[in-house]
């Protein structure tokens, strides 16, 4: 594999497209829509947790960006997520890589990252 995952996710346009529609699909799933829905009020709290998104995918997939973010476990504190959800959120992203045309190597690298923090974010 000669190109980085970062590249193989389209770099840091692609990724910010990855993370609009993941979230936009986050906001319509409705097992999910009520952690989602109320930044729809603060747009400049949902913009900022977006990038911070952005920086996390990037960074962890050999791109540029320097994640400004909390860790995984304080981002999700107090937020009891269950595996549900958890499993919910995974969905979501995976759906968007496939309409993203990301090939299956790069799926499956994804969803090894997005498994490996399962413990960090389930229960906080
Ligand atoms: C699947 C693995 C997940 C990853 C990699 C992930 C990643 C992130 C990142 C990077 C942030 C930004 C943190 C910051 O701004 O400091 C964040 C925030 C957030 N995540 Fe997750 N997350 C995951 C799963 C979930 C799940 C399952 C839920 C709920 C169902 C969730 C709900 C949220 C919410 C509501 C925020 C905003 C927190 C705030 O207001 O600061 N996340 N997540």
């Amino acid at each position: 594999m000669s190109q980085s995952l970062f590249e193989r996710l389209g770099g840091t346009e692609g990724i910010i497209a990855i993370v609009d529609d993941a979230v936009d699909a986050h906001m319509k799933n409705p097992h999910v829509s009520a952690r989602f829905v109320p930044y729809l009020d603060t747009p400049e709290k949902l913009a900022l947790v977006k990038q911070h998104s952005v920086e996390f995918f990037s960074e962890g997939s050999g791109g540029p960006a320097k994640y400004s973010g909390k860790d995984m476990v304080n981002a999700h504190k107090g937020m009891n997520i269950s595996r549900d959800e958890y499993t919910h959120v995974v969905d979501d992203v995976m759906i968007t890589l496939v309409n993203h045309k990301i090939d299956e190597v790069t799926q499956k690298d994804v969803l090894f990252i997005l498994w490996s923090l399962k413990e960090m974010i389930i229960g906080q």
